[in-house]
């Protein structure tokens, strides 16, 4: 190991889907048998090469490791999976390029279900969950990580491969339906580790100075283990992996959250250097204050996480300077970094060429973030003096945010400061049960989760629409005729609650935000979501109203086609927030409560309208909880409070409900219950209804709509396989409370495949409910 120390400015990593989503039309093109594997190779090594590029442009070093190499064709954990070999066998041998395995594991095929898809960390992206055994057969293939690098090294920069780290990796892993009980993946970290040990040394060989191991489980509290656990877990590993002969120098990120209880122990390990998340996290005052911190440090580079990565906001560059150099002045060698991989904000807001100047002045998307790492850097080098004008004008800009016009609304804040609890509380469930019969619902009642298939055709008018090819008349005129196809179909298929289907909605966020006061959206912020899916996350910088009704017309218009209900479809207010990119001058939960009195607005309205069922869904839920276990309590208490406050208003008549879509459901079910919502659609299909029994334990006494339909493939559930869903959650919820609908809504899906599932759909609820 002669290789030089990282130099002061670096990133953890950075979007990977082209700034035009470049990757994602490849893909898919791919996908499509439109373009050969070759063609699609040299579309995405035209990508890293442009990233390289503007790294360098940006201010990061060429030589020295400090630019990593983030690419990913579909998502970083099945990078690893395919890195250390971990092919589950039920996809049998592999046939083909690694490309073919990598995309069959993440996508399916005939004849195997995809790997199973879960939130990363508190995030909106989703990884492909590893399944693991006694059996899997791990062996190291560096391919890609080595041909990547020496691509760089061919464009004269000197890269450092990112790799999801062994403990994290495990601890995001499932048991594969083939392990013996009691299983837990993590129970092969010491053969895992041997495998990282082959890829580093294979990496070395290949003249790698520089690896990044990415474990972010240390900063967890909600995996299988304890915090202290995962952390015995890091030091076992890398006491291997720092010893082994030929490696590169590691580097050990801990993103998304607060590792400082466990820094000392980590600048500790026989690793080269450790990272820090300094927006989420802190330092640990008493090991900073006593030297313990610097003395675990000593030989060890500590990175600095001190620009916001999951943020769009330009950071308060003096405030980043001051934590930077209370660790200099410490005596700790630091390097100035990005707080997490920067794949969760969009490319450039330069881009943004529609976007208010003014507002435009106070973001910062990935490029400015490496520009800002790349100015601290600089006055590390240089001293303070070095960088103050870039300080002071960012001083100018912050206070120009604060006082803009939007920013604080007296009226809104004074609303919100007289909600009470009261605006929070509806009549008694027994009350609403006994209001709500008129709605004559009938025993297991069919529904659906709001959206029907957002088609080509649907997405290309309204393309056409932005574009101003087609006036606002035709659009709607074009919306209206889908919400009558779509009630239409819901009456044939016999559905007794119906939706409108959502076509006139981008995205279930995005929407809301073109209509709310306070919002900015974004022509060109993609993030991405899975795969090749992105969305662009709204930008919520002001006090939020709502200036006109937002889906009244749609939902007023489709109920006045049909005799049955049809629910009015709002996005809740945590929902909104976590898939927005936040104002951080304020607490959540006065955000939140800005939101939710738009939506209790609305709410209003809708009834006014005549619409007596209204959905507020709140996907989200569970992925804000904080990771932070102490920061849960009182995460619950303003969430569940913010979506009380949207739907507070509604008399007792009118049915609420809200839907739910993860697996998870157990762990936050207190929650859901006090949402106090009338019925709850859940996630439950895939996991073969497992969230019943959490329910029936509870005494769960409101109406729940467990999934019998996975929406995330395009296969077809038959009737005799929902109708043994339907009997599982019958056995141990009453007929009267139990809902039959798929697990989500079917935006993503096919007219055909939607129209042959739901038929399937009613019949097995019919069957059920002839048994009872
Ligand atoms: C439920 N989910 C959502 C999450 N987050 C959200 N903000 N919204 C969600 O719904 N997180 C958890 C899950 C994640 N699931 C998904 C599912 C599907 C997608 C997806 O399909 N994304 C699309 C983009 C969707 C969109 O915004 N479409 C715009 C059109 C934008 C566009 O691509 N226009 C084209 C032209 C279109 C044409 O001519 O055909 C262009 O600009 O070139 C719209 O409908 O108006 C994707 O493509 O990735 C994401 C998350
Ligand atoms: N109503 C939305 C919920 C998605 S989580 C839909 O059906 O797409
Ligand atoms: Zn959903």
């Amino acid at each position: 190991m002669t290789a030089a120390p990282l130099p002061q400015a670096t990133i953890l990593g950075y979007p990977r889907i082209g700034r035009r989503r470049e990757l994602k039309r490849a893909v898919e093109s791919f996908w499509a048998g439109r373009i050969s594997e070759p063609e699609l190779q040299q579309t995405a090594a035209q990508l890293r090469a442009a990233t390289r590029a503007r790294l360098v442009e940006l201010g990061l070093p060429a030589a020295g490791a400090a630019v990593p190499e983030s690419f990913s064709f579909y998502d970083q954990v099945l990078d690893a999976t395919l890195a250390v070999g971990a092919i589950p066998s039920r996809f049998g041998a592999p046939t083909g390029s690694d490309l073919d395995t990598y995309f069959r594991l993440a996508r399916g095929d005939a004849e195997h279900q995809p790997l199973e898809m879960t939130k990363w960390f508190d995030t909106n992206y989703h990884y492909s969950v590893p399944e693991i055994d006694g059996e899997t057969g791990f062996a190291a293939n560096a391919t890609a990580l080595v041909e990547q690098f020496r691509e760089a090294q061919e464009q004269g920069i000197e890269t450092r491969p990112v790799l999801v780290g062994p403990v994290t990796y495990l601890l995001l892993a499932k048991a594969s339906d083939a392990a013996a009980d009691g299983f837990d993946p993590i129970d092969r970290l010491d053969d895992l580790v041997g495998v990282y040990a082959a890829l580093l040394e294979a990496l070395a060989a290949a003249g790698v100075s520089w690896v990044q191991l990415d474990e972010p489980a240390l900063v967890s509290d909600s995996l299988r283990v304890t915090r202290e656990e995962t952390l015995g877990l890091v030091e076992r590993a890398y006491a291997v992996l720092g010893g082994a002969g030929t490696r590169p120098r590691i580097l050990i990120a801990a993103p998304y959250g607060n590792s400082a209880a466990a820094l000392t122990r980590l600048g500790a390990l026989p690793v080269e250097a450790v990272h820090a998340d300094l927006v989420r996290g802190s330092l640990p005052d008493a090991a900073l204050a006593d030297g313990s911190l610097a003395q675990a440090f000593a030989g060890t580079q500590l990175v600095a996480g001190v620009v916001d990565g999951r943020n769009i906001w330009r950071t308060d560059l003096r405030g980043a300077f001051a934590q930077l150099t209370q660790l200099t002045d410490a005596g700790i060698a630091t390097v100035v970094g990005t707080s997490n991989n920067l794949q969760h904000v969009p490319h450039d807001v330069r881009d943004e060429t529609k976007l208010e100047g003014r507002l435009r002045s106070w973001l910062a998307f990935a490029d400015q973030k490496v520009e800002q790492v790349a100015i601290l850097a600089r006055g590390l080098a240089e001293g303070a003096a070095a960088i103050e004008p870039e300080l002071a004008e960012v001083d100018r800009v912050l206070a120009d945010r604060d006082a803009a016009p939007g920013v604080h609304s007296d009226p809104i804040r004074a609303r919100v400061a007289a909600s009470g609890d009261d605006d929070r509380t509806r009549v008694t469930e027994e009350d609403r049960r006994a209001a709500q019969q008129d709605l004559g619902i009938p025993h297991l009642a069919t529904t659906t989760i709001g959206s029907f298939p957002q088609t080509p055709e649907i997405r290309k008018a309204r393309a056409a629409f932005v574009r101003g090819e087609i006036d606002e008349a035709a659009y709607e005129g074009f919306l209206r005729e889908e919400i009558a196809s779509v009630i239409r179909l819901q009456e044939e298929i016999g559905l007794d609650v119906l939706v409108h289907g959502e076509a006139e909605r981008n995205d279930m966020v995005q929407y809301f935000a073109e209509l709310l006061d306070g919002f900015a959206v974004t022509e060109h912020g993609w993030v991405q979501s899975y795969g090749s899916r992105a969305t662009r996350p709204s930008i919520l910088w002001g006090d939020v109203s709502r200036p006109a009704p937002m889906t009244v017309r749609w939902s007023e218009y489709a109920q006045s086609l049909t005799d049955r209900p049809v629910k009015g479809m709002l996005t809740g207010p945590v929902t909104i927030l976590a898939w927005s990119f936040v104002r951080d001058d304020q607490p959540l939960s006065d955000t939140a409560a800005q939101v939710a009195l738009a939506l209790r607005d609305e709410i209003e309205d809708l009834v006014d309208a005549g619409i007596t069922i209204v959905q507020v869904d709140e996907p989200a839920l569970r992925e804000l909880l904080p990771l932070d276990r102490d920061r849960q309590a009182a995460y619950l208490d303003w969430s569940v409070g913010a979506f009380r406050l949207a739907t507070g208003g509604a008399r007792a008549g009118v049915q609420i409900h809200t839907h739910l879509c993860y697996s998870e459901f157990g762990e936050i079910i207190d929650a859901v219950d006090g949402l106090d919502a009338d019925v709850t659609s859940i996630e439950a299909a895939r996991s073969r209804m497992d969230v019943v029994q959490p329910l029936g334990d509870h005494g769960y006494s409101r109406g729940i709509g467990p999934g019998v339909y996975d929406i995330h493939s395009p296969r077809v559930p038959g009737v005799d396989e929902q109708t043994e869903l339907i009997r599982i959650a019958a056995a141990r919820i009453p007929g009267e409370q139990l809902w039959v609908n798929p697990d989500c809504g079917l935006k993503t899906r096919g007219y055909d495949e939607t129209v042959a599932s739901l038929t399937n759909l009613v019949l097995a609820a019919k069957a059920v409910r002839a048994e009872a």
